[in-house]
């Protein structure tokens, strides 16, 4: 499931040539889509207070769902020729992103490893970028862990990546359940990873360390 979803996103951003340059979003729409909100809310969307929030919105918008415009393969384009076939690993990295049930935050930290495989070895921060990009759409903390891991295995083809994403959810938080402090763990495991427990359990301690 988690696979097809990875793919599938894959296939969404094959068009796009370069992260840099986002297609717009319909602003226009979203502006009109808080201003009936707000009516149907009861509130006066010309007050003084609320009269720009149409606009405030549609500009946060397009900046916490970003990720849609984003190929967060593209990040892995540059590889350096480098012969380092041992664990690398990037932790604590934050991010955050929105609920896809219920269009509220959750946010935490991403912790990402892999084995480097015939010399193609990406840029550390290639790894923050990706996790953002996939962060900054409608999301699942399932999805945004398995396809970080997937990412990256199609397009580094390294021995194994792990991927652990730990995070509190808005959603669960501030309404229905209210459980604040509960936290969400999520971790994705390929490749050599999925077979060596030494291996795995060496990530695991490094991450909790
Ligand atoms: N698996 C998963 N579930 C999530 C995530 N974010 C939010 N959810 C859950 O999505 C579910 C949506 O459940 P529904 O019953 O359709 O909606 P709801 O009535 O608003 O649910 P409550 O939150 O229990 O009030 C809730 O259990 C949320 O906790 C996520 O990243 N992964
Ligand atoms: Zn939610």
């Amino acid at each position: 499931m988690s696979k097809a979803d990875a793919k599938s996103d894959t296939e969404t951003f094959a068009h796009i040539d370069s992260p840099a340059q986002p297609q717009e979003v319909d602003k226009a729409k979203i502006e009109q889509a808080v201003r009936m909100i707000l009516e149907a809310i009861g509130e006066n969307p010309d007050r003084e207070g609320l009269v720009d929030t149409p606009k405030r919105v549609a500009r946060m918008y397009e900046e916490v769902f970003s990720g849609m415009r984003t190929d967060p393969g593209h990040y892995f384009d540059v590889i350096f020729g480098e012969d380092h076939e041992e664990l690398v690993l990037v932790k604590d990295i934050p991010f955050f992103s929105m609920c896809e049930h219920h269009l509220v935050p959750f946010f935490g930290k991403a912790h990402v490893a892999y084995i480097p495989k015939g010399g193609r070895v990406t840029g550390l921060s290639k790894l923050a970028r990706a996790v953002e990009a996939i962060a900054r759409r409608p999301q699942l903390q399932e999805r945004i862990t398995s396809t970080v891991a997937d990412t990256m295995v199609e397009k580094l083809d390294p021995h194994g990546v792990v991927v652990v994403v730990e995070a509190e959810h808005m959603c669960m938080t501030m309404r229905g359940v209210k459980k604040p402090g509960a936290k969400t763990v999520t971790s994705a495991v390929r490749g050599c990873f999925e077979h060596d427990a030494a291996a795995r359990a060496e990530v695991f301690s490094l991450i909790k360390g």
